[in-house]
């Protein structure tokens, strides 16, 4: 049994496998900088997590991390059972120094699982596309605010835009009439627009590639894409613990 820990940017996201089954997933807010290891052991894991998993771990599980948050990383390396992922250990082929774990781990992840060329979109605090073709090896990706990031920006760096709602649960009206719907729209049909596009570039590479999306906005993003882009919808594959599979391959190959 160990305990999976991807940090992403906005938050911590657990999963807890147990041979090849994923039993559990969770979130929780990253840790405030004045905790150290000590403070946290069994609260920690305990915080915002049902008994019943509360129950299976305790503070010797073994948790194996991939962050793309280095002052996280530090905080959690201080943990004697912690063992950081490192870009070394995927085997993906052409990657860069400075590419991300999270989008390396979904990408191997999900190739394993679904097979080669494939392309990842992570619909989180940043919006990523991530490649690889059939031979494994990386072809290359983008990097955009997220939605949620959209939306945060536009309100902080202008006067009078105010905060508007990040859950758009019907499409808004493309040409608005009133603040908070105009820039909803601009979000939501450049982002949408974006994804089909890259898409399209993608399948004219790759015709055969299937396309898996991930992220805290990936329901938000499939849901209208079916509404806007039928025939894209149903080509994707939508699978929120991708990391997570990633991670099993890798820790798999450790651990035996
Ligand atoms: N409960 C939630 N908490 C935080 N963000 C959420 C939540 N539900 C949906 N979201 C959306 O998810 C997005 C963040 O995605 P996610 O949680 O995948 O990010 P993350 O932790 O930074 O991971 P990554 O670094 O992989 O993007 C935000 O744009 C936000 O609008
Ligand atoms: C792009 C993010 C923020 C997405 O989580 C992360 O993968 C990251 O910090 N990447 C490093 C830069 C890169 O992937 O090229
Ligand atoms: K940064």
């Amino acid at each position: 049994m160990w305990l999976a820990l991807e940090i992403g940017n906005s938050r911590l996201h657990w999963g807890l496998f147990r041979d090849k089954s994923l039993d559990y997933t969770w979130d929780t807010d990253h840790l405030s900088e004045c905790q150290t290891i000590n403070d946290l052991p069994a609260e920690l894991l305990h915080f915002s997590i049902s008994r019943e998993v509360g129950e299976k771990i305790s503070f010797h599980t073994p948790i194996f991390l991939a962050s793309v948050v280095p002052h996280q990383t530090k905080l959690w390396q201080t943990h004697p059972h912690v063992r950081v992922i490192a870009l070394e250990q995927i085997p993906l082929l052409n990657m860069y120094p400075t590419l991300g774990i999270d989008r390396a781990l979904a990408l191997w992840g999900a190739g394993k699982t679904w097979g080669f060329p494939m392309l990842v979109i992570d619909a989180g605090t940043a919006l990523t596309f991530t490649g690889a073709d059939g031979h494994q090896s990386l072809v290359g990706g983008a990097i955009m605010p997220g939605i949620g990031l959209q939306f945060t920006t536009l309100s902080e760096k202008t006067g009078q835009l105010p905060q508007v709602k990040t859950e758009i649960m019907s499409l808004p009206r493309r040409f608005s009439l009133n603040t908070q719907e105009a820039i909803q729209s601009g979000i939501i049909y450049t982002v949408l627009a974006g994804i089909k596009d890259f898409i399209a570039a993608w399948w004219q590479l790759f015709p055969e590639s299937k396309i898996v999306l991930k992220g805290g906005d990936a329901i938000l993003v499939v849901r209208h894409l079916r509404f806007l882009f039928p025939e894209i919808a149903e080509n994707l594959i939508l699978e929120p613990n991708l990391t997570f599979w990633g991670m099993w391959e890798i820790v798999s190959l450790i651990l035996d």
